[in-house]
């Protein structure tokens, strides 16, 4: 008698659930409002106007309130790498400065996983001093040790390219070009790796072949596990590097979404 051969049953391959994403920033309907005090004429000498500001009269006219950033909510996860884009005066800058905690919020709130490092145009370095001292400071600063800092310094170096075209390291800052100063800033921020990173047009001072490095160094910096936003009006550096880009317009929130989609609209609007 045959015996039957039991059913051969190949179970469907288990998949791994996806990761769950971890949120890094969330903004919850911020409005940031800048207090702009002595708006007035401006007109009389030095003493009229400190007699104005202590005046117990002090004309409300004086004080205007500018509203950069008005009701703007997202979610930033890890591993995301974020464009910011829009116009002139659109709110970009003022909302990682936000994020940094450098600015306080009008109202909503704020949340971040750690402490994000800005890193803008204008981060402070010590012009009197040498870029070297620069490195030095700027990795202290960051939390490196000296060690760290020490076994790290040519790889800062070689990375801004400052020394290309000579020994300018050892030169002070005040010296430097304001490209080459934001090569440096730049490449002392990119050796660390940070949890939140805001890069704010650091990049459109730098010549291509650092852009490249730059680029190619935010991408490392996402694998990381971190969160970089990225502000720029050079929508090729924002194709280049991002995943998702958030367009603000007036201080609102106007887009949202995937780079291509919100690039492509984005274009639409400035006709570009
Ligand atoms: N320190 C300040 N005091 C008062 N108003 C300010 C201050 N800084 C910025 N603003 C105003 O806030 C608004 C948003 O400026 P912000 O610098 O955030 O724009 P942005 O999108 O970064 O612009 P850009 O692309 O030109 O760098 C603008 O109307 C600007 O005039």
């Amino acid at each position: 008698m045959a015996v039957a051969e039991p059913e051969q049953r190949t179970l469907p391959p288990v998949q791994a659930p996806p990761a769950p994403r971890v949120p890094t920033v969330v903004v919850d309907d911020v409005h940031i409002v800048y207090t702009v005090y002595g708006a007035g004429t401006g007109k009389g000498s030095a003493t009229a106007a400190l007699s104005r500001m202590l005046s117990k009269k002090r004309r409300a006219s004086n004080v205007r309130r500018v509203h950069a950033v008005r009701g703007v909510s997202f979610t930033a996860y890890r591993g995301e790498a974020i464009g910011i884009i829009g116009s002139n005066g659109s709110g970009k800058s003022t909302l990682l400065k936000s994020i940094a905690g450098l600015l306080p919020v009008e109202s909503g709130k704020i949340y971040t996983d750690g402490q994000p490092s800005l890193l803008g145009v204008n981060a402070a370095m010590m012009n009197d001093l040498t870029g070297g001292t620069n490195v030095i400071l700027g990795g202290l600063a960051m939390g490196m040790s000296r060690d760290e800092i020490r076994s790290r310094y040519k790889g800062i170096v070689d990375f801004s390219g400052i020394n290309e075209k000579g020994d300018f390291i050892s030169l002070p800052m005040r010296t430097y070009s304001s490209g080459m100063a934001a090569r440096l800033r730049f490449s002392i921020a990119a050796a660390k790796n940070h949890d939140v990173l805001m890069i704010d047009e650091a990049l459109a001072t730098g010549d291509r072949s650092f852009q490249k490095r730059s680029e190619d160094r935010i991408r490392e910096l996402r694998k990381e596990a971190g969160t970089v936003f990225l502000v720029s009006h050079n929508n090729k550096s924002i194709r280049d590097t991002c995943d998702r880009v958030v367009w603000l317009e007036h201080g609102v929130l106007r887009m949202d979404g995937p780079t291509e989609e919100v690039l492509t609209a984005y274009e639409e609007h400035t006709g570009k």
